[in-house]
């Protein structure tokens, strides 16, 4: 018996014993678990919640609205002055697609901020929907391929791209409208305009050069994950290309001819009903506006220029996109 006391007190006291050792380790578990969460970027105060569209709002009775908030499954990465915003307007005209309308810049300006601060930036989503964004900048940017990459491998990855030298005059043309004293567009385009040596240090000219960019994509995701529009059809048969985005994005294709119509004043195709409003709507005055004349042999040289690279870059698409 009095073993067996014993043997109980000694099961006690060796329960007892232990507890603080138990006390000691649970604690200094968490502690550890926390630092690793925080080493990882996970515990930094995350920002104010996107705010809900209004129907949300009133669906939840004024509460955060129905839905969680995803990273972005598809993001169109480019490019600058491409067309994005007209592809990004006609996407949201579709039911399943819920895109956050300023551009985040995460992966190339704000990644410091962390994955959690990002999608706690993305609109929320029902089941069946999904979710984007764009940042026309993530193209030309280096590190943006491996840090979308590191965030899921299966992103779905949109270029809207454009004849490289439509597509410097429309960033020259931006530049100028935010500071109209700046060199002319022969000045910035060449090192030297006797010899006709390209400056191809200026960003509205490197950022033409697609096959570069292409081929550091490339090193992350297949040829598979992307799907290259065309800015020109964007304009000239939107329908047809937003078939194509549809199709690649695994969406019904409910946005079609009967939503665009071309408004003779803007010059460019509008949205009949765009999204939350029933009234038919072009994009803003800094799309679609008038660029500088630039002299024709400029614009020649530029072409040649760009010539090699557009060729490598039809012959890594497997797309012809007619600017040759
Ligand atoms: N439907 C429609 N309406 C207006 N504009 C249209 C449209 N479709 C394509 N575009 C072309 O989009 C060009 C601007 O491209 P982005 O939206 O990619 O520019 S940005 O990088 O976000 O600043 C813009 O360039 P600019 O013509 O130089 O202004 C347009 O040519």
């Amino acid at each position: 018996m009095g073993g067996s006391r014993g043997g109980l007190a000694g099961q006690l006291g060796g329960l007892v014993r232990a507890q603080p050792r138990a006390s000691l380790g649970l604690p200094m578990l968490l502690l550890g678990t926390y630092f690793f969460y925080c080493l990882t970027g996970s515990c930094e105060p995350l920002p104010p919640a996107a705010p809900e569209r209004p129907e949300e709002q009133a669906a939840a009775g004024g509460r955060a609205g129905p839905g969680s908030r995803r990273f972005p499954q598809a993001i169109i990465v480019g490019v600058k002055k491409g067309g994005t915003r007209a592809l990004l307007e006609f996407l949201r005209a579709h039911p399943a697609v819920r895109a956050l309308g300023a551009e985040p810049h995460f992966f190339d300006r704000g990644y410091e901020k962390g994955l959690r601060w990002y999608r706690n930036l993305m609109p929320r989503t029902l089941e069946g929907q999904i979710t984007m964004e764009k940042t026309p900048s993530y193209f030309v940017t280096k590190e943006a391929p491996k840090r979308i990459y590191n965030m899921s491998r299966d992103t779905k990855l949109i270029v809207v791209v454009r004849n490289p030298v439509t597509r410097a005059i429309s960033d020259y043309t931006q530049t100028l409208s935010k500071n109209p004293t700046i060199p002319s567009f022969q000045a910035l385009a060449f090192k030297n305009v006797s010899t006709g040596l390209i400056d191809t240090t200026w960003s509205a000219v490197r950022i033409g050069i697609y096959a570069k960019h292409l081929d550091n994509w490339l090193q992350y995701f297949p040829l598979s994950k992307f799907l290259f529009v065309s800015g020109e059809r964007l304009v000239s048969d939107p329908a047809g290309e937003m078939g194509r985005v549809q199709d690649f994005l695994g969406l019904k294709r409910v946005v079609t001819d009967k939503h665009f119509y071309f408004n003779e004043t803007k010059g460019f195709p509008c949205l009949k009903k765009p999204e939350g409003s029933s009234r038919p709507r072009c994009l803003g005055k800094s799309k679609g506006r008038p660029h500088p004349k630039i002299h024709g042999q400029v614009i020649q040289r530029l072409q040649e220029f760009y010539r090699p690279f557009n060729m490598k870059f039809y012959q890594m698409t497997g797309q012809d996109f007619g600017w040759d």
